[in-house]
């Protein structure tokens, strides 16, 4: 399946209260659009949890394009995907590369949100661009974590860097780096241990660990990126500001897209935070990962509104 497909069909529930709620507003021949619409609008994209300003916009830019006009259907979801376009742009290349020498990506994110599965997924995409990647099982509290991480290295054909449990996370995060410098490895993907946003002293290691990297590499790590969880909706976004803050955060992997109806969270992120979503988890294996595209993002949510009037 291409990205669209995939998308597509990781976004059936966002879609679907999307789609049907838009088309049940115009039962009729068009529809006037005046206040009593846009108010009805506001409530639908607010169901999707794209929070309060990107849905603030996208009414206002409806209101100042067709208000007082009676319209068609495709005419507003023109508006509506033209704006979010506009809204959610970014650098086209999820990955910031190194110039030369190893790529080192820093992973976050709290417990359960998808940090091991993405990064299964991620050296699964970079080693069917040919590249050589090195797991660093940074998540040194748990040994299922480790665990699970070296079966991922085996079947994807990765290195791993281990260390016995207790050893100090930012210790696995050099390590990795100078194993990917010492055998010309492409990819360094550093793990860390599941934490909440709210437990500072966790959050402080998280500086460290960063700090570890860019000793034993300097301009490293080259992304750190937060796994959020999409289920939970606008509580990623408060998740994202203080990962933001403790890690220095480059992007986002929004993991679990197929299995919520908050996809709009994607735009919040975007618009509040300024932090790009460079990946989407699609699903379970480690092949559903898209790189994330706002356009084919935006046209994939609306694809069924439009083709039920085709
Ligand atoms: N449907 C779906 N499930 C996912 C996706 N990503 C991860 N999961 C599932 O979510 C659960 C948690 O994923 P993990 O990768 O173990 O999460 P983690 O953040 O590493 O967890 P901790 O190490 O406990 O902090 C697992 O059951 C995964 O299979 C996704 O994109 N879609």
């Amino acid at each position: 399946m291409g990205f669209f497909s995939r998308i597509k069909a990781g976004l059936k529930k966002t879609g679907a209260v999307l789609n049907t709620d838009i088309r049940d507003l115009f039962k009729s021949e068009g529809r006037l659009i005046d206040e009593e619409f846009l108010e009805e609008v506001r409530g639908i994209l607010f169901r999707t949890d794209m929070g309060y300003d990107s849905t603030e916009a996208l009414v206002e830019e409806i209101g100042k394009k067709l208000r007082g006009r009676v319209v068609q259907l495709e005419e507003v979801v023109d508006v509506l995907k033209a704006k979010l376009k506009e809204l959610m742009h970014q650098p086209a290349s999820p990955i910031e590369y190194a110039a030369s020498g190893p790529t080192v990506v820093m992973v976050c994110g709290v417990n359960g949100a998808g940090k091991t599965t993405s990064i299964a997924k991620l050296a699964s995409q970079f080693r069917s661009e040919g590249k050589s990647v090195v797991l660093g099982a940074g998540d040194t509290f748990r040994a299922a974590a480790v665990q699970q991480l070296t079966i991922w290295a085996d079947r994807l054909g990765a290195s791993i860097v281990t260390a016995p449990s207790g050893t100090h996370p930012a210790t696995v995060g050099y390590q990795t780096v100078e194993k990917a410098l010492a055998d010309k490895i492409d990819v360094a993907i550093i793990d860390t241990a599941g934490r909440l946003q709210t437990q500072s002293d966790l959050m402080a290691e998280l500086t460290k660990i960063r700090a570890a990297l860019a000793k034993a590499l300097p301009g490293s790590p080259h992304e750190v990126l937060l796994v959020l969880d999409a289920t939970t909706g606008q509580n990623g976004v408060s998740q994202a500001s203080k990962f933001a803050d403790a890690a220095g955060c480059t992007g986002i992997v929004l993991a679990k897209l197929d299995g919520t109806a908050k996809g709009g969270v994607v735009v919040s992120i975007r618009q509040q935070l300024g932090l790009p979503v460079k990946y989407v988890g699609l699903g379970e294996s480690h092949e559903d990962l898209a790189p994330f595209n706002p356009d084919e993002f935006v046209d994939a949510l609306f694809s069924d509104v439009l083709a039920a009037t085709a």
